[in-house]
C-alpha cells in the first residue's frame, strides 16, 4: 500500500481528502536531514514552497512516485533530479491566482496610502495625519512585469482602478496583452514610465535578479515597487541603496531570497513593508490547491496521468482523446525496434502522418522512448524521464510529420539507426488497439496479443510456414497468430507468429537452421 507524507501547512479538505484514499503522515517542520532520513518510506510528498525538495531528498526517495506543490511555484524542487528519477511533478497552478493579485492590489494600495505605517503609529499612541499623505493611484501608470496569470488578474483589477498599463513579457502575444488593455514593451521603456512596477515572472535563471542596481538605476525616481512573486528577482541589497537615496519613494515584499529573512537589513527601512510569503493565504485559494495537489497524487498512484504534471509533456483535454490512443503504438514501436536491432544504437527518426501530426507529438515521442529505452534500462523509465535517459546516451531523435496517413487515420513510424542495419517499424491504432503494420519493407497487420512475437525472415516458398509450425508444435510452442509480409511472390518474406510460450535459444536455432530461413528473433511484448 502506497504512503503519502505532507510536509507543509496544507487545508485540511486536501488532507481529509487524501487520508481516505491512502495512508498519509503529516510531518511538518523537518530538518533536511530528518526529511531525507524518512522519505525513503513514502510514494508521495506534498508541500508548499516551505519544504525544499532538493537532489538528496529525491535521491533517498527511492520509493516517490510524485512530488504535488500545491501551489504554483516550483522553484523549490530540484525538476531536473525530479526529471532523471522518473518522478512526477505536479503543481496547482489556479487555485491561488486571484489570491496572489489580489494581494498584490492590497500591497499597492498600501504603499500608495502608507496604511502600515500609520497603522503602526496609531499603535503606538499618535495621532499623526500629515505624516502620511499619500497619493491616489488613478491616472498613474502600473507597470507589470510577467503578464501570466497573477500578472493578467492584476492588470484586469487596476484597470477598474484608472490606471493606465504597460507590460514587460516577451512570451506573451501582443493582442492577448491588448485584450486585458496594456501595452506591451521592453524593460528598459517600462521602467522609466511606471509609478507602480509590480513583479510576476516565475523564478528562473533567466529572472534571477532581473531588478538589479542598473534596472532600479533606470525607474522613474519616486516609483514604488511590489513584489509577490519570488524573492529572488530582486538584488536585496540594491533595493536598500535604491531606498535610501529615494529612489524609489516605497517598496512592499511578500516574498524574500531567504524565508524567512532572518535579520534583513532591508527589513528596517520605514518606507520598505512587508508580509511573510501570504500571497497565496486565503482559505479559498488554500483549500482549492490542497484539493487540486492531493487528487493529483491519488491520480499518480493509481497509475493514471496527473492534470498539471511540470515535469512531462503537457497535453490539453481536447487533443488527449486524440492522441492518447496512440501512446500505447509508440511505446510498441519502441519497444519492437530495441528488440530487433542488431548494433550500436545512433539514434531515431520518428514520423507522425495523418491526424496525430496535427498536434504537439510531444507525449508521443516520450513513449516511444520509453518503449526503446525500458528494455535496456537498469532504471526505470517512464514518460516523464525518458526524453533525458535518451539525451543522456546522446540518442538523436528526430521528429517529422506529415499530412498524409497513407491509408491508415494515424501512423507512427520510427526508424533505429544503428552501427548495424536500420530497422523501421510502424504502427497504428485500430479499433483502439495498437497495431503493428510494418517491419522495415514488409507491410502487415498485427495486433500483438500474445506474451512473445516471432519474427521470421524467409524466402517466399511453399512449406516454409508448416516447416516452422512443425518445429514449434514438437517443442509445445502453442501459436496464435501468423501474418506474412512479403515484397513479391516467391520473393524475400516476413513471417510474424504469436506465440504464448517462450522460445529457447535452442529452438531459435532449430527453425533458423531450416533451409529456406534467413534470420529469426523473438520480441518478449
Ligand atoms: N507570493 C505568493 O504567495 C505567490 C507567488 N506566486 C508567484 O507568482 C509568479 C507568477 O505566477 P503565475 O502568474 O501563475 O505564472 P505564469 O506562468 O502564469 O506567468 C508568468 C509570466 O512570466 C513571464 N515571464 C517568464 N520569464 C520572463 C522574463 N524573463 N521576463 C518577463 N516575463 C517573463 C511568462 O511569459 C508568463 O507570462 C510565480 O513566481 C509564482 O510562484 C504565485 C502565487 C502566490
Ligand atoms: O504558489 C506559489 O507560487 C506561492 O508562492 C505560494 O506559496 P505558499 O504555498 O503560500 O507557500
Amino acid at each position: 500500500m502506497p504512503k503519502v507524507l505532507i510536509t507543509d501547512n496544507i487545508a485540511s479538505e486536501g488532507i481529509e481528502l487524501l487520508q481516505k484514499n491512502v495512508p498519509t503522515d503529516i510531518k511538518r517542520g523537518l530538518t533536511p536531514e530528518e526529511l531525507v532520513d524518512i522519505i525513503g518510506d513514502y510514494d508521495a510528498l506534498v508541500v508548499r514552497s516551505e519544504t525544499k525538495v532538493t537532489s538528496p531528498v529525491i535521491e533517498a526517495g527511492r520509493n516517490l512516485k510524485v512530488v504535488a506543490r500545491a501551489g504554483i511555484g516550483v522553484d523549490n524542487i530540484d525538476l531536473d533530479a525530479a526529471t532523471r528519477a522518473g518522478i512526477a511533478v505536479v503543481n496547482a497552478p489556479i487555485g491561488n491566482t486571484v489570491a496572489a493579485a489580489e494581494h498584490t492590489l492590497a500591497l499597492m494600495l498600501s504603499l500608495a496610502r502608507n496604511v502600515p505605517q500609520a497603522y503602526a503609529s496609531m499603535k503606538e499612541g499618535q495621532w499623526q495625519r500629515s505624516a502620511f499623505m499619500g497619493i491616489e493611484v488613478r491616472n498613474k501608470t502600473l507597470g507589470i512585469i510577467g503578464l501570466g496569470r497573477v500578472g493578467s488578474e492584476v492588470a484586469r483589477r487596476a484597470s477598474s482602478f484608472g490606471m493606465r498599463l504597460i507590460a514587460f513579457d516577451p512570451f506573451v502575444a501582443p493582442d492577448f496583452a491588448a485584450r486585458l488593455g496594456v501595452t506591451t514593451m521592453t524593460l528598459d521603456e517600462l521602467l522609466p514610465q511606471a509609478d507602480f512596477i509590480t513583479l510576476h515572472t516565475p523564478l528562473t535563471p533567466g529572472t534571477t535578479k532581473m531588478i538589479n542596481k542598473e534596472q532600479l538605476a533606470k525607474m522613474k525616481p519616486g516609483a514604488r515597487l511590489i513584489n509577490v512573486a519570488r524573492g529572488e528577482l530582486v538584488d536585496e541589497d540594491a533595493l536598500l541603496q535604491a531606498l535610501e537615496n529615494e529612489q524609489l519613494a516605497g517598496v512592499a515584499l511578500d516574498v524574500f531570497t531567504n524565508e524567512p529573512p532572518g535579520d534583513l537589513p532591508l527589513l528596517r527601512h520605514p518606507r520598505l513593508m512587508a508580509t511573510p510569503h501570504l500571497g497565496a493565504s486565503t482559505q479559498e485559494a488554500q483549500r482549492e490547491v490542497a484539493i487540486e495537489a492531493a487528487e493529483q497524487v491519488i491520480a499518480v498512484l493509481n497509475g493514471q496521468p496527473a492534470r498539471n504534471t511540470v515535469n512531462a509533456p503537457f497535453v490539453p483535454p481536447e487533443v488527449h482523446a486524440i492522441l492518447a490512443p496512440y501512446v500505447p503504438v509508440a511505446s510498441m514501436v519502441g519497444r519492437l525496434l530495441t528488440n530487433m536491432a542488431r548494433g550500436q544504437f545512433i539514434g531515431v527518426t520518428l514520423r507522425y502522418q495523418g491526424e496525430i501530426a496535427t498536434h504537439n507529438t510531444a507525449i508521443l515521442k516520450a513513449a516511444a522512448l520509453v518503449g526503446l529505452l525500458s528494455p535496456v534500462s537498469g532504471e526505470v523509465v517512464n514518460m516523464i524521464n525518458a526524453p533525458v535517459l535518451a539525451q543522456q546516451r546522446g540518442l538523436q531523435i528526430t521528429e517529422q510529420t506529415s499530412s498524409d496517413g497513407l491509408e491508415y487515420a494515424s501512423l507512427i513510424s520510427a526508424t533505429l539507426h544503428t552501427t548495424g542495419d536500420d530497422i523501421t517499424i510502424a504502427g497504428t491504432s485500430l479499433r483502439d488497439e495498437p497495431h503493428l503494420v510494418r517491419v522495415n519493407d514488409y507491410w502487415m497487420d498485427v495486433a500483438p496479443s500474445t506474451p512473445y512475437l516471432l519474427f521470421v525472415d524467409n524466402q517466399d516458398q511453399p512449406g516454409t510456414i508448416g516447416a516452422v509450425g512443425t518445429v514449434a508444435g514438437r517443442r509445445n510452442i502453442n501459436i496464435s497468430f501468423m501474418e506474412v509480409g512479403r515484397i513479391a511472390p516467391r520473393g524475400q518474406a516476413m513471417m510474424v507468429l504469436g506465440v504464448d510460450d517462450p522460445i529457447s535459444a535452442d529452438a531459435l536455432d532449430e527453425i533458423m537452421a531450416l533451409p529456406q530461413i534467413d534470420n529469426a528473433r523473438v520480441v518478449a511484448m
